[in-house]
């Protein structure tokens, strides 16, 4: 039992973080060494099953990243760039392997988890479902066989605590089309419209943006034709999806050497 790889859970009380505890709780296949959650938490310090309102786990929510990651084998983390960064840093301290779902990173932060990326396998992901990232694939093959009288517009709809936009994932399949296209998304990307904004420019791939509710994960990709449209669509109805493929991911990682890896390399696809 205590030879399977040992995970830590970061961003605890997140949704995700809570989702990703129970995953790995009823995993037979990795066990869970602890959760982390930011100093002064009220967390910190208890079960972490007792903490999420049930049973006893015999594993505690910590505030001390450095300590719990050097009892891991891997660090799965769903919480915000500010603290990824810094856990990229500390995993590859602890040479455990780093899951990154977080979204809605700068340059400046993807500067620094590669170099984190050095002495540690990171494999990061805006969303780690297989359908998107079946999707991805998909949509590249559509934008590399339509031309640019066909526009494209990736349409995302999420929850109303949803702090980032467009979405990771609208990110992904952006770029995606825009290599099917041959183009760089930075040179086509139209991102926010709003008065006068001109009619729409040939090539350039818009994103559109709804938050609402509850809604877990939904993405259409559109190409938009002269009398036809194709619509490519994904929805996630529970956020399992996202925790069942980063505890895989974590898993995959374990015989992989130091370097960026993605849901692409961890599915095979
Ligand atoms: N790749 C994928 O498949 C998916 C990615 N995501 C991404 O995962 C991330 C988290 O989403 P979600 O769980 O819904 O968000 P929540 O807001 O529910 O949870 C975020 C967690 O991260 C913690 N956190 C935030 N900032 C810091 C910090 N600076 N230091 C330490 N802890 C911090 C929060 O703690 P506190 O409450 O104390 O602030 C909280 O526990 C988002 O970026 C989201 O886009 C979500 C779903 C799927
Ligand atoms: O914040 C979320 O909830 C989600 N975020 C990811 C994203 O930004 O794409 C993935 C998923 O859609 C849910």
């Amino acid at each position: 039992m205590t030879d399977l790889p040992g995970i830590v859970i970061t961003g605890a009380s997140g949704r995700m973080g809570q989702m990703l505890i129970r995953t790995v709780l009823e995993s037979d296949r990795a066990r869970l060494v602890g959760a982390l959650e930011r100093l002064g938490h009220e967390w910190v310090g208890r079960d972490i099953g007792e903490a999420m309102g049930g049973a006893r786990v015999g594993a505690m929510v910590s505030d001390d990243p450095l300590e719990l990651f050097a009892r891991a084998q891997a660090v799965i983390d769903f919480t915000a760039p500010e603290a990824t960064v810094e856990y990229a840093a500390l995993a590859a301290q602890a040479r455990a392997v780093h899951v990154i779902g977080t979204t809605g990173f700068s340059e400046s932060h993807l500067t620094k988890i590669a170099a984190a990326a050095h002495h540690s396998t990171v494999v990061r992901a805006g969303n780690m479902s297989l359908g998107v990232n079946l999707l991805m694939q998909l949509t590249k093959k559509v934008a590399a066989a339509l031309d640019e009288d066909y526009d494209i517009e990736v349409i995302e709809a999420h929850h109303n605590r949803k702090v980032d936009a467009p979405s990771g994932t609208a990110v992904m399949l952006g770029e995606a089309a825009a290599e099917g296209r041959g183009v760089r998304l930075d040179d086509v990307s139209d991102r926010a419209r709003d008065g006068i904004t001109g009619a729409r420019k040939r090539g350039d791939i818009g994103f559109s943006v709804i938050r609402g509710g509850d809604i877990v994960g939904e993405h259409d990709v559109l190409f938009a034709g002269a009398g036809e449209r194709i619509v490519l669509r994904h929805v996630a109805s529970d956020r399992s999806v996202f925790a069942r493929g980063a505890l895989r991911a974590a898993l995959w990682g374990q015989d992989k050497g130091p370097g960026q890896y993605d849901m692409v390399d961890v599915l095979g696809l």
